[in-house]
């Protein structure tokens, strides 16, 4: 019998939308047959939009509760699991009451304001048993575990000597409020510079020579908007185990090119990925001529989402944890997160980005 996992969906913004829509896909439209879905409640800080929120989306919605509230999402005993999909500025005080209230935790990107809070959310879940993870849902795409296999155990571009890792664009169909707002924690570092610094994670960080160690070197740059959040920031890092240099870009200025988000270059030849990074459809390999290869070869690999989005595979993750009694997953550990968080603290010491106390402190409930 495969296992149920038990949802609860905090906020009805846009990616709550986009999450809820996955959870009801059928898994075996994409293989997977030991996990189901079942959203049982939608809460928002209004009834009639969580209410609303259910009623768009008809069938498979039928007996999903609608609560005006967080708090009360947090007591239905019907909730195993709770997704938070609220701005990064609630996501340490709305994870922590999921968490008190004996939930585990879905908790979207950037999981929290600074590393202290992350380290906070890692240690509570741990005194209580609890699964916690940040929403990174590239690393589950198929795309990614085939990337680390190719680039680390098939070496197929050699040694690597360079990763270059962008997510730029200048087209904000939702919320554009929340990228630019300090109180709400925007910028694009928060919003979008999560995704090259996953790839150069999932690249460097998990190259086996580097042994999980940190940079030797962290340096950067940002740009700043009138309201004081980072319009552009740039992140250089030297992996010294493996020799790699990593540069990390976001911006809400300029647009990525198409054709590359993603450049891996070996010493044999190169990986690219084309935009966006946030969901990468294909990969390509070009292995430059050598002695041993007369001609360059290019090799594009494709990986086509079955279905709307792509959170799916994030979250059947999850299930499959919370269904072995894992409280921190193999692929996106939250203490890999603390971690990140500790790299982007540094990044923003580095350039003076301050959020308001009211959202960087440790709020005990
Ligand atoms: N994985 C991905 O691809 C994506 C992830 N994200 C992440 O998801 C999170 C939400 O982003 P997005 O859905 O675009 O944001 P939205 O603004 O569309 O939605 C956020 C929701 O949070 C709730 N909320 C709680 N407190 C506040 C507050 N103070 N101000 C405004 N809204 C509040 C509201 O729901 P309610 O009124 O129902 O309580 C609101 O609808 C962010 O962490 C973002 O980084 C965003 C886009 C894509
Ligand atoms: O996570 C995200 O990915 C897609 C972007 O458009 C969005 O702004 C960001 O939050």
């Amino acid at each position: 019998m495969p296992y149920i996992a038990r949802w609860g969906i905090v906020a009805t913004g846009w990616i709550s939308e986009r999450f809820f829509v996955d959870l009801l896909v059928d898994p075996a439209s994409r293989g997977v047959g030991d996990v189901l879905h079942k959203p049982f409640a939608v809460a928002s800080r209004s009834l009639a939009s969580a209410e609303k929120f259910i009623a768009s989306h008809g069938n498979g919605t039928e007996g999903i509760k609608a609560y005006g509230s967080y708090d009360e999402l947090f007591a239905d005993p019907d909730v195993d699991i709770v997704y938070v999909g609220t701005p990064h500025s609630a996501h340490y005080e709305v994870s922590l009451s999921a968490l008190k209230a004996g939930k585990h935790v879905l908790c979207e990107k950037i999981f929290t304001v600074n590393a202290a809070q992350a380290r906070h959310l890692a240690e509570y879940a741990k005194s209580r048993h609890l699964f916690i993870m940040e929403a990174v849902w590239v690393r589950f795409f198929p795309l990614a575990l085939e990337l680390r296999k190719k680039l680390h155990e098939e070496k197929v571009i050699g040694n690597i000597r360079r990763v270059t890792a962008e997510l730029a664009h200048t087209d904000f169909p939702n919320s554009a409020s929340r990228l630019f707002d300090p109180l709400l924690a925007g910028g694009a570092l928060f919003d979008i510079g999560v995704y090259p610094m996953t790839w150069i994670q999932l690249i460097c960080y998990h190259h086996p020579e580097n042994k999980k160690s940190p940079p030797s070197k962290v340096t950067s740059c940002m740009l700043k908007t009138s309201s004081g959040v980072d319009e552009s920031t740039v992140i250089t890092m030297v992996w010294d185990a493996p020799q790699i240099v990593s540069v990390a870009t976001c911006s809400f200025a300029f647009e990525s090119p198409q054709d590359c988000a993603i450049r891996v270059q070996g010493d044999l030849g190169e990986l690219i990925i084309p935009r966006p990074a946030y969901r990468p459809t294909a990969m390509t390999v070009k292995l430059y001529k050598n002695e041993n290869i007369q001609d360059e070869s290019i090799t594009t690999y494709n990986f086509p989402i079955p279905g709307p989005t792509g959170l799916f595979w994030e979250a059947d993750a999850v299930a499959r944890d919370i269904r072995d009694g894992k409280i921190v997953d193999e692929l996106c550990s939250v203490e890999e997160t603390v971690f990140v968080m500790e790299l982007l603290d540094l990044v923003r010491q580095q350039n003076d980005l301050k959020y308001p106390d009211e959202i960087e402190c440790l709020k005990e409930l």
